[in-house]
């Protein structure tokens, strides 16, 4: 089981960037993490990976702590960020990455490689791929590595929509293996096809954790953007944006 435990984390300026965030997963589950821009995603992952220390808490695998090399190797995080040796080629990258960890199959690799159409371009230097490429790259490193467990960081952005379906059924068959993931997004559309639960956090506070059909029935909406707009972004802001496209 994978659990966020009671996370705080205070900058040095006094703000509270997150606060008190409790949250547990299950094997096989799959959560949404969704908030405004600035309500606390990426210090809520920071912290739980020692990018950043937490003021108090401590996320779990099982009964290893965060920091722990058991969590550090059965944890695996894909960061918005695209932290590639850009140097190497895809092919070098895949490798080194392999190496790091034991276990990986080569055909497991090359299923992987294949799957997001990327053996035309992996014998050339990363720098010279777009976006989108090494987006891929990345996201190959992640599931090539046998984890417990998976954070997510904007995952679609820069993909192509043959990519995002792929990335999708490969989320779906790594918790149908047992794996557990959190998926920080503003994409509510691909959180309702894939998710078990949805997450909503603003102001660093966790405020709603449910179903979407759970989530729809609190807010009495069919719709999800309603659901997000109720819950998150008038608690964030205070406005009333009907009335404000009304006016426009
Ligand atoms: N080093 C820092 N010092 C002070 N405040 C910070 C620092 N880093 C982040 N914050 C503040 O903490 C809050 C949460 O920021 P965070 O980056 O975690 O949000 P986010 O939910 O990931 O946002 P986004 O969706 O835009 O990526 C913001 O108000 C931000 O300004």
């Amino acid at each position: 089981m994978f659990k966020i435990d009671n996370i705080s984390k205070q900058y040095s300026n006094g703000f509270w960037g997150i606060k008190n965030f409790t949250l547990e997963l299950s094997e096989g589950e799959i959560i949404c993490l969704s908030g405004p821009n600035g309500s606390g995603k990426t210090t809520l992952i920071n912290s739980i990976f020692g990018i950043i220390n937490p003021t108090s808490g401590k996320a779990y695998l099982d009964e290893f702590e965060n920091g722990t090399i058991q969590f550090k190797r059965n944890v695996f995080y894909v960061p918005d960020e695209l932290l590639l040796i850009e140097a190497l080629t895809g092919k070098e990258y895949i490798d080194f990455v392999s190496k790091i960890y034991i276990d990986i199959k080569e055909d497991f690799k090359n299923n992987l490689v294949n799957l997001f159409h990327i053996d035309t371009y992996l014998n050339e230097p990363i720098k010279t791929y777009s976006h989108g490429m090494k987006k891929k790259i990345q996201l190959i490193t992640a599931f090539m590595v046998k984890s417990k467990a998976m954070i997510l960081d904007e995952p679609y952005r820069g993909l192509d929509v043959e990519a995002i379906i792929i990335l999708k059924k490969l989320i779906r068959k790594y918790v149908s293996n047992g794996g557990s993931a959190i998926i920080s997004s503003h994409d509510l559309v691909s959180a309702e096809q894939l998710c078990d639960r949805m997450a909503i956090i603003s102001c660093g506070s966790l405020l709603e954790l449910g179903t979407i059909e759970d989530l729809k029935y609190r807010y009495q909406t069919d719709d999800i953007d309603e659901v997000f707009l109720k819950c998150s972004i008038k608690q964030d802001r205070g406005e009333d944006i009907e009335k404000l496209i009304n006016s426009l």
